[in-house]
C-alpha cells in the first residue's frame, strides 16, 4: 500500500518536472517568433509562405498582399504545424500584419519578362518598397528585414533611406536576399565538379544583378582540380545569368519563384537561428558594408541576436575574381545611388 502510494507520488513529481521542463523550453530556450511576408500571394510569396509554415522556429505567420491573401492564408493555415497563420488583405490591415514581427520578408512587386533587366523594374518596385518600409518603420521598427524585391541593388538602399528618415535605421537589421545566387552557384559547381551538391559551399559577393553577382569559385568547397579556367568562366557566367535563364524559360510568365522561395526560406531560417542565439550562422547577403568602398555590398555575414553580428571580408581572390570585382563596382555604385536618390526625392 505504502509502496504503491510512494510510486504514484514519485510519478506525479516526475510528470510535473517534465511539464515544467517543457514549459521552460517553450518560454525560454526557443523564443516565440512572428514572421510577416509582404507579397505573400505572389509567385514567390505562396511557396515561401508554405515553407515558413513548415519552419518550427515560426510561432506566428502573417501573410500580407494587396490581392488574394485570404485564400492563401486559409490554404496554408490547414497544414498541421504549430505556426499560427493570419491573412491580411488591404492596406488598412498592414499595421496589424506587421505589429510584433521579428522578421519581415518582402517579395512584393513586379517580376521581369524576357528582354528586361532587373533595373527595368525600378519604376514600379521602388514605390512599393518605399511604402512597405514606411509601414515597417511605424509598426515593427526593430524587425529584421529580408528584401527580395528587385532591383535588390537599389531596393535595399531605398529601405535604408526610408528607415533613416523615420529615425529607425539599424544597419544590422537590413538584408538584401542574395541566397539564390549562392544556391545556383552551389548547384552549377556540384554538377560540373561532380561533387555531392549537399556538401558544396560557394560564397557569392557583390550585388544581385548581372556582372554585380560575383561567385568566388576559387573558395568553393570541396575544392577540386577538375575545373579548367574556361569551366570557371562558364560557371561564373551561368551564375550571373541564372535569373535570366529562368525568365527566358518561363517565356513571359515571370521569373524564378520556386527556387527563390527555397532560397528565401533558407535565409529567413538563418536569420531566425541568429536571433535565437544559435552560434556560427553565416550566409551571404547584401548589407551595409565597409568591405569595399561601396556603402552596400554582398559578402558573408555572421548572423546573431541583433541581426548582422559581423560582415566578413572577401578572403583571397583569384586574378579573374579580382578583375570581376573591379568590373562590377561602377554598375553597383550607380544602382545604389539611384535608390538613395529616389528615396530622398520621393
Ligand atoms: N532577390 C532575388 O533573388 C529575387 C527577387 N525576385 C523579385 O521578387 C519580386 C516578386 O516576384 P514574384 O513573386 O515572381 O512576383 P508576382 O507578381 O508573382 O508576385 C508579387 C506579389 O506582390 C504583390 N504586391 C504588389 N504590390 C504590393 C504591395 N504594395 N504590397 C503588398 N504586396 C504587393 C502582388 O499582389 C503579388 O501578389 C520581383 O520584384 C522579382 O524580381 C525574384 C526572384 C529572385
Ligand atoms: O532574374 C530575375 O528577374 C529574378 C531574380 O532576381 C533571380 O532569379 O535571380
Amino acid at each position: 500500500m505504502r509502496t504503491s502510494l510512494l510510486r504514484s507520488v514519485e510519478s506525479a513529481v516526475k510528470r510535473s518536472r517534465s511539464a515544467h521542463l517543457r514549459r521552460s523550453f517553450h518560454a525560454g530556450a526557443v523564443p516565440e517568433r512572428k514572421v510577416a511576408i509582404l507579397g505573400a500571394a505572389g509567385g514567390i510569396g505562396q511557396p515561401l509562405s508554405l515553407l515558413m509554415k513548415l519552419n518550427p522556429l515560426v510561432t506566428r505567420l502573417a501573410l500580407y498582399d494587396i490581392a488574394g491573401t485570404p485564400g492563401v492564408a486559409a490554404d496554408v493555415s490547414h497544414i498541421n504545424t504549430p505556426a499560427e497563420v493570419a491573412g491580411y488583405a488591404s492596406e488598412e490591415q498592414l499595421g496589424k500584419a506587421l505589429e510584433g514581427s521579428d522578421l519581415v520578408i518582402i517579395p512584393a512587386g513586379v517580376p521581369r519578362k524576357p528582354g528586361m533587366t532587373r533595373d527595368d523594374l525600378f519604376n514600379i518596385n521602388a514605390g512599393i518598397v518605399k511604402s512597405l518600409c514606411t509601414a515597417i518603420a511605424k509598426y515593427c521598427p526593430n524587425a529584421l528585414v529580408n528584401m527580395i524585391s528587385n532591383p535588390v541593388n537599389s531596393t535595399v538602399p531605398i529601405a535604408s533611406e526610408v528607415f533613416k528618415k523615420a529615425g529607425t535605421y539599424d544597419a544590422k537589421k537590413l538584408f538584401g536576399v542574395t541566397t539564390l545566387d549562392v544556391v545556383r552557384a552551389k548547384t552549377f559547381y556540384a554538377g560540373k565538379a561532380k561533387v555531392p551538391v549537399s556538401e558544396v559551399n560557394v560564397p557569392v559577393v557583390g550585388g544581385h544583378a548581372g556582372i554585380t553577382i560575383l561567385p568566388l569559385f576559387s573558395q568553393a568547397t570541396p575544392s577540386t582540380n577538375a575545373l579548367s579556367e574556361e569551366d570557371i568562366h562558364a560557371l561564373t557566367k551561368r551564375t550571373q545569368d541564372g535569373g535570366t535563364e529562368v525568365v527566358e524559360a518561363k517565356a513571359g510568365k515571370g521569373s524564378a519563384t520556386l527556387s527563390m522561395a527555397y532560397a528565401g526560406a533558407v535565409f529567413a531560417d538563418a536569420c531566425l537561428k541568429g536571433l535565437n542565439g544559435v552560434p556560427d550562422i553565416v550566409e551571404c547577403s547584401f548589407v551595409q558594408s565597409t568591405v569595399t568602398e561601396l556603402p552596400f555590398f554582398a559578402s558573408k555575414v555572421r548572423l546573431g541576436k541583433n541581426g548582422v553580428e559581423e560582415v566578413l571580408g572577401l578572403g583571397p581572390l583569384s586574378d579573374f575574381e579580382k578583375q570581376g570585382l573591379e568590373n562590377l563596382k561602377a554598375e553597383l555604385k550607380s544602382s545604389i545611388e539611384k535608390g538613395i536618390k529616389f528615396a530622398k526625392e520621393n
